[in-house]
C-alpha cells in the first residue's frame, strides 16, 4: 500500500497556489510525518490525499493505481482527526462499528473486528460508555480503534494528539507507533510539533513557503538540514544562525567575532553559519578577553540555557552544565566546539565543518576537502 505524490499542487482560488510541486514516495508500512509551521499547507495536502478536496495539479497514486480523482470511499484509507469526530450518542463499541455497519459488513465480522480493535487500544472496560464519559486520551483511542477496525491499511492522521496534555501525548506517541508497526499500517501523520515528528516518523517531509523544504529520516533532517529553515525548525534549543563573511584565504568570520577554518575555494560572499548550542563552549572571561555577554539565564535542571550577545550585537543561545552559576551581565568567552553548518546567503546548505574536516551537506555542494 505505497503512496506516490507526483508534483501535487493546490490552488483554492485561481492563481493562489497554497502548495506547489509536492512529490514524495511513501513506502508501504511506513510512518511518514508531514511537518511545518501553521498555514504551510499540511492539512491541505492530507485532505487532497484523502479525497476531501480536489487536487489542482499533479497526480496521486495509491497502491500503484492512479487515485487523483477517485472518490474518498474508493481510496482504501481511513482518517483520524484532531477533533476525534466521534458520535456523542453512540457507545464506544458502536462508534468503532459505525463505518463497518455502513458498509454492510456481516454482523459476526463486525463484532470480531470491533472487539479486536478495542482490545488493541486498551479500552475493554469502557466499551459501553459514551464519548462524553471518557478522557481526551480515551476518546483519541476510540478514534484510533475505528481506523484499526476497518480493513484498510492506510491511515491519515491530522494532529491527532494535539488536544492531549503533555504527559498523555508522550505516552500516546509510543502506543500509536507500536500499533502502527504491529498492524503494518501505512500512516501519514500531520503535525506542527517537530519533536513528535522526530520521535515517531520513519521519514519526515518539511513544508514551508508552499513547497517541500526537505524529505529525510529524522537523523538526516537533524544532522544534514537542507537549508536554514529546516536547521532552525528542528532541535531544542534552536540552532544559532550567525552572519558570516570570508576573511583571508581560508577563514570565515562569524558575527565579527569567531573564526572558522573553511575550504580554500570558498567564493567570497556573505554566508550564514549554523551552530547548535551544544557545539559552542562557554567560559567565564575577564572583560578584555570576553567576546559575549549574558542577557538571560534559564535553569533547565542539569543544564543552563544562556541567552547572550556576541561582541557585534548578534544574539546567541548557549548551553552549559549547571555546575556553575551565571548572572545577567557576566562576560564570556564563546568558542567553537562542534559541527558548524555553512549556508549560502540564500540559506541553502553548502557544507558542514566538523573537527577541521569539511563535508557536503545534502548533495548541495560536496566539498570533501580535508583542511590542512
Ligand atoms: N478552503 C480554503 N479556501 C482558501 N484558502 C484556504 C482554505 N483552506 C485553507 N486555506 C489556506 O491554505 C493555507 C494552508 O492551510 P492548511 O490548513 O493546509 O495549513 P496547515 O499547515 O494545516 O495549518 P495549521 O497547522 O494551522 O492547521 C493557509 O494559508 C490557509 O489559509
Amino acid at each position: 500500500m505505497a503512496i506516490e505524490l507526483n508534483a501535487l499542487g493546490k490552488e483554492y482560488t485561481a492563481g493562489n497556489w497554497v502548495l506547489e510541486n509536492v512529490s514524495a514516495h511513501i513506502n508501504s508500512g511506513e510512518f511518514f510525518a508531514i511537518v511545518g509551521p501553521s498555514g504551510c499547507g499540511k492539512s491541505t495536502l492530507l485532505r487532497m490525499i484523502a479525497g476531501l478536496i480536489p487536487i489542482s495539479a499533479g497526480e496521486l497514486k495509491i497502491d500503484d493505481q492512479v487515485a487523483t480523482n477517485l472518490p474518498p470511499k474508493d481510496r482504501k484509507l481511513t482518517m483520524v482527526f484532531q477533533s476525534y469526530a466521534l458520535f456523542p450518542f453512540l457507545s464506544v463499541s458502536d462508534n468503532v462499528a459505525f463505518g463497518l455497519k455502513a458498509r454492510k459488513f456481516p454482523a459476526a465480522e463486525i463484532k470480531e473486528r470491533v472487539d479486536r480493535a478495542i482490545d488493541l487500544v486498551n479500552l475493554n472496560e469502557f466499551k459501553d460508555r459514551k464519548p462524553r464519559d471518557l478522557s481526551g486520551g480515551q476518546r483519541q483511542r476510540v478514534a484510533l480503534a475505528r481506523a484499526i477496525a476497518s480493513d484498510v491499511k492506510i491511515c491519515l492522521m491530522d494532529e491527532p494528539l494535539s488536544n492531549l496534555d503533555a504527559q498523555l501525548r508522550i505516552k500516546m506517541r509510543t502506543e500509536l507507533r507500536n500499533l502502527q508497526r504491529e498492524l503494518g499500517l501505512t500512516v501519514i501523520y500531520v503535525t506542527h510539533d517537530q519533536v513528535e515528528a522526530m520521535t515517531m516518523a520513519d521519514h519526515i517531509m518539511v513544508l514551508h513557503n508552499h513547497a517541500i523544504q526537505q524529505i529525510g529520516t529524522p537523523l538526516e533532517i537533524y544532522n544534514q538540514p537542507a537549508n536554514t529553515f529546516v536547521a532552525s525548525f528542528f532541535g531544542t534549543p534552536r540552532m544559532n544562525l550567525l552572519p558570516a563573511r570570508v576573511v583571508g584565504d581560508r577563514e570565515l568570520l562569524l558575527a565579527d567575532t569567531l573564526r572558522l577554518a573553511v575550504p580554500s575555494d570558498l567564493p567570497v560572499a556573505d554566508y550564514v553559519v549554523g551552530l547548535r548550542p551544544n557545539a559552542l563552549r562557554v567560559m567565564r572571561a575577564s572583560a578584555d578577553a570576553a567576546n559575549a555577554q549574558v542577557k538571560t539565564v534559564e535553569y533547565l535542571g542539569s543544564d543552563i540555557l544562556l541567552e547572550a550577545q556576541m561582541a557585534d550585537g548578534t544574539p546567541i543561545e548557549l548551553m552549559t552544565a549547571a555546575e556553575e552559576s551565571y548572572q545577567v551581565g557576566d562576560r564570556l568567552t564563546v568558542a567553537l566546539a562542534g559541527k558548524a553548518y555553512v549556508f549560502n546567503h540564500a540559506g541553502q546548505a553548502q557544507f558542514i565543518v566538523e573537527g577541521g574536516v569539511h563535508h557536503g551537506g545534502n548533495d548541495v555542494n560536496t566539498k570533501a576537502a580535508v583542511h590542512a
